[in-house]
């Protein structure tokens, strides 16, 4: 059966475009705001970033972003409080990503609970590793919340399709060796790989990390489902670009799933 999020990423029949934004940049009160504009523009879900003290996976301007959220307060429950007050009017799916440390000190259960209560479809935690999913997965699934796993230029096939075969949402296919930020080009292999992911995966399988602007996602959108695009949205909004970003998601229309 079809999750909330995968629904999404497919009904519309073209390729998904999925923003990344940091709770808390730019105020709390501005979350609101910003999703629905990016909601507006035609994202098809939108990637929810919780700041967190040791980011290792985050680039320097996911990492700039966290420091100003975290420098005005902003907290797991802060934000979950936050767009509990606003769920009605948001139609696409949001996913959290959070590293564990907050989920843990927060508490599984309450977490799985609380994110349900605000609407939240689906979490991204880029330090979970496969072998230890269990402690959390009953409480996500208990609530309807998907996992989104993760999968890199070096995940060897076998992991690939373990991970394929428990998919739920779509999977996030890492399209570069090291941390999120803009890049030049991508890896010659990026090609091969984003095809074996799909290969093995019932569901749409996303490309992220690195992709800055149309030309790139158009680039990627060849071998895959969609693109998650996230230092370059958190540019432009810091700049107050806002015709960049209605640009930017609306490369994703008229562009044909398969
Ligand atoms: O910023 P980029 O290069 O466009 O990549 C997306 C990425 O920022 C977002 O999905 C993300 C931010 N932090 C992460 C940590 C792990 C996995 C993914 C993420």
């Amino acid at each position: 059966m079809m999750d909330r999020i995968q629904k999404a990423l497919t009904e519309k029949g073209k390729k998904a475009f999925v923003p990344y934004i940091m709770a808390g940049d730019g105020g709390l009160e501005s979350l609101k705001e910003k999703l629905l504009f990016l909601q507006e523009c035609g994202a098809d879900a939108v990637e929810i970033g919780i700041p967190f003290s040791d980011p290792v996976a985050d680039g320097p301007t996911i990492q700039k972003a966290g420091i100003r959220a975290l420098n005005n307060g902003t907290t797991l429950r802060k934000v979950l409080e936050k767009v509990q007050t606003f769920k009605a009017e948001i139609s696409i799916p949001l996913i959290l990503m959070t590293y564990l440390n907050p989920l843990v000190a927060y508490g599984i259960k309450k977490f799985a609970e609380d994110a349900a209560d605000a609407g939240i479809s689906g979490c991204i935690i880029p330090d979970l590793p496969l072998e230890e999913e269990d402690f959390i997965l009953p409480a996500l699934d208990e609530h309807e919340i998907s996992l989104i796993r993760l999968v890199t230029l070096t995940t060897p096939v076998e992991r690939i399709k373990e991970i394929g075969s428990r998919a739920t949402g779509f999977i996030y296919a890492v399209t570069v060796t090291g941390i999120t930020g803009a890049r030049n080009n991508f890896s010659e292999d990026l090609a091969a790989f984003l095809s074996s992911v799909k290969n093995v995966s019932q569901v749409p399988v996303l490309a992220g990390f690195g992709v800055s602007n149309a030309e790139q996602v158009r680039e990627v959108y060849q071998y895959c489902d969609g693109v998650i695009v996230g230092s370059r949205i958190i540019n432009l909004f810091e700049q107050e670009d806002l015709a960049g970003i209605k640009q930017l998601v609306s490369t994703a229309e008229g562009i044909s799933l398969t």
